[in-house]
């Protein structure tokens, strides 16, 4: 491991352990409050921790367990550069001399910087924004600077908090792309609170919640096959706990139809099951694999669909049939869906929980 990080903070209820590889881009993905800027702000050596270590390469960032070899580099040092999510542009100054700021004070003169300015500018794809004033930038046209004044530190590690947060939709895409190609091959940990920022920029991901890890593993392996719940209430998909028994899995509230050949009988297993997968109906449906009689506790308007929430699974549907449904709080109804809407895996992840 090229970084390796182990953390805890009372005052913020954070204790927290994780590893990055070398060339290896990590997402840290959860709610408000989960801790991730925290942990981002520790690594940068903004915000002490009560105890902890973190080495890069074998070198100590901090090492505060007692004892004789103490050590806190402060953040000038650690070869560290984050992109915070308030990340200001001096506004005095041109797009290029913005990026040119870091090597200028690394020591290097004002015509080198700017040469290495340029290049990070052209690498961001903002060329064009060189003499541009901050003021005169839009939201997308800044935040490209200011990842080009992140890179242009040349950090061992890049550390970005919500790089596309503040964005509009319709520019956060180009971003995006532009930040999976800078990432490729660079050490680097993404803050984000999207499961497309962590697809579509992160090898792997940490999921936290409330200050800790709570799942951690490949990003798409991690997202299909959550095992937490709450991974699951961010991928967007219902989850499931239960047995491994012959026809699918026994879960709390009844049984699941659902294949899943490899997996023996008795083993605790996992089912997802996408919400737009599963029908909604005032009657059993005995035509489907599953209908599983539920209480609908609410209902969410969800992009071009309606989230029906149950005790057990939520369902979507269009809202269409949710008026023809005439849904509301405390109704019964039946969900109905089949065996092979039904994703069945092992419910332990012990090689990749670290
Ligand atoms: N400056 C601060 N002083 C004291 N507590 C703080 C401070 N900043 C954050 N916290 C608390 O620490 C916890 C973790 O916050 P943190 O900002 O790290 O979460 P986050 O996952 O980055 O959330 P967000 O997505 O809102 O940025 C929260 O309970 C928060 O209230």
């Amino acid at each position: 491991m090229t970084l390796a990080f182990s953390a805890s903070l009372a005052a913020r209820g954070f204790d927290v352990t994780l590893d990055v590889a070398r060339g290896e881009t990590v997402a840290i993905l959860g709610p408000n409050g989960a801790g991730k800027s925290t942990a981002l702000e520790i690594i940068a050596g903004l915000l002490r921790p009560d105890s902890g270590h973190a080495e890069w390469d074998g070198t100590a960032l901090f090492r505060l367990d007692g004892g004789p070899r103490g050590a806190w580099l402060p953040p000038h040092r650690r070869g560290v550069s984050l992109l915070a999510q308030d990340a200001l542009l001096f506004p005095h100054l041109s797009a290029l001399d913005n990026v040119a700021f870091g090597p200028r004070s690394a020591g290097v003169g004002t015509d080198a910087a700017r040469a290495t300015a340029r290049t990070w500018l052209a690498e961001v794809e903002a060329s064009d924004l060189a003499a541009v004033r901050p003021g005169r930038l839009s939201g997308g046209q800044a935040q490209r600077v200011a990842i080009a004044r992140a890179l242009a530190a040349d950090p061992n590690l890049l550390l970005l908090d919500e790089p596309l947060a503040a964005l509009d939709a319709a520019v956060a895409p180009t971003i995006r792309r532009m930040l999976r190609r800078v990432l490729e091959g660079r050490t680097a940990i993404v803050v984000t609170h999207e499961v497309l920022d962590a697809l579509t920029l992160a090898d792997r991901v940490v999921v936290m919640n409330r200050g800790v890890v709570v799942e951690t593993g490949q990003t798409r392996e991690v997202l299909e096959r959550p095992r937490h719940p709450f991974t699951a209430e961010l991928a967007g998909l219902n989850l499931v706990l239960g047995t491994r028994t012959a026809g699918g899995m026994a879960a709390d509230w009844g049984e699941l139809v659902a294949p899943a050949a490899s997996i023996v009988r008795g083993a605790a297993v996992a089912a997802a099951i996408r919400p737009s997968a599963i029908e909604v109906s005032l009657e059993p449906l005995p035509g489907r694999d599953n209908s599983v009689p539920v209480t609908v506790i609410d209902l969410e308007p969800r992009g071009d669909s309606i989230r029906v929430r149950a005790d057990s699974l939520s369902a979507d549907v269009s809202p269409g049939r949710a008026a023809a449904l005439d849904l509301a709080p405390g109704d019964r109804v039946f969900f109905g869906f089949d065996g092979e809407d039904v994703s069945l895996y092992g419910s332990e992840r012990p090689s990749t929980l670290r």
